[in-house]
């Protein structure tokens, strides 16, 4: 029998420990792939996908393809993703697919068989899923993930300005303080849990006003938001001060732009990481 696979917030903080905690996204969007000069087609993805891969194994833990970008190229895109997922995991890369799911209970078992469940060609590390239909139906899916050793993060404060509307509702007991708390929840077991949160990195004045608790969510949290979308380290220290767990950065478009040379985008990480390690991490080397 092989041995059962660690949690996902254990290999997740391990990674972190080696490689530091900048999440590097994964987005070939059609005005990316003409500036690198690749057509907007699945070889075009490809192609990309590698050259990102090539550029981020050994320097980073965990990327965070955007799998809607891989979608409007239908199943050869989709082909394309299941290739750079595989790869990924071959080069020792954590991955989260950026997913968005949620759906009813019943259906929402068919996306934890395509994303969470051992033998499936897209699985991933941890997938993002959305809470729109309520917590308690992503079940399967957290359900899949614990069984499978993966993990989940649940949207709870976007970074875009709309996401207000219906996550601030409710003032101190509001819609995204619910989420933090069924996350934390979840992650009552010993150890680092594998039930993570979304919370933008640009969101630290309504982290703030709606008093979340982060503090017990025992998880991680993806704080996507940073460089194209004004975030950096002031903006995290505002968001997640006070938090103990892990929190992962992640900049897209942003250290993308340096492509398609390879060491133009190695040297786009490294300066990202630069300028978001704390000076504590700048202190140790380690980051
Ligand atoms: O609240 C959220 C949730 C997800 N995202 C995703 O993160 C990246 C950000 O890309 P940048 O180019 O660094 O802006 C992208 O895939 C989003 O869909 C987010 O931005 N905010």
């Amino acid at each position: 029998m092989p041995e059962p696979r660690a949690t996902f917030g254990a290999r997740l903080a391990s990674a972190v420990e080696q490689w530091g905690s900048l999440c590097v996204g994964v987005d070939p969007h059609p005005s990316l792939l003409e500036a690198w000069g690749l057509d907007d087609t699945p070889e075009g993805l490809r192609r990309f996908s590698h050259t990102v891969l090539d550029a981020v194994s050994g320097r980073v833990s965990v990327i965070k393809p955007q799998v809607a970008l891989f979608e409007r190229h239908g199943s050869r895109g989709f082909a394309v993703l299941e290739d750079l997922l595989a790869r990924s995991a071959a080069n020792g890369l954590l991955t989260i697919a950026d997913a968005k799911r949620g759906d009813i209970g019943s259906t929402m078992a068919g996306y934890a068989d395509a994303w969470l469940r051992d033998g499936s060609a897209l699985a991933a590390d941890a997938i993002t899923l959305s809470p729109y239909l309520g917590f308690e139906s992503l079940r399967p899916a957290l359900t899949a993930a614990r069984e499978s050793g993966r993990g989940v993060f649940v949207l709870a404060l976007t970074s875009n300005p709309e996401g207000a509307s219906v996550q601030h509702v409710g003032g101190e007991n509001s819609v995204a303080q619910r989420i933090v708390r069924a996350a934390a929840q979840e992650n009552l077991a010993d150890g680092p849990g594998s039930v993570g949160l979304v919370i933008g990195a640009t969101a630290g004045k309504a982290v703030r006003e709606l008093r979340l608790e982060l503090e017990s969510l025992n998880g991680p949290i993806l704080a996507p938001g940073v460089g194209a979308q004004g975030a950096g380290r002031r903006e995290l220290d505002a968001a997640f001060a006070g938090v103990s767990g892990v929190v992962l950065p992640n900049s897209s478009r942003e250290i993308l732009r340096a492509g398609p040379d390879v060491s133009a985008l190695k040297e786009a990480v490294e300066a990202t990481q630069n300028a978001l390690r704390t000076p504590a991490e700048a202190g140790s080397g380690t980051d």
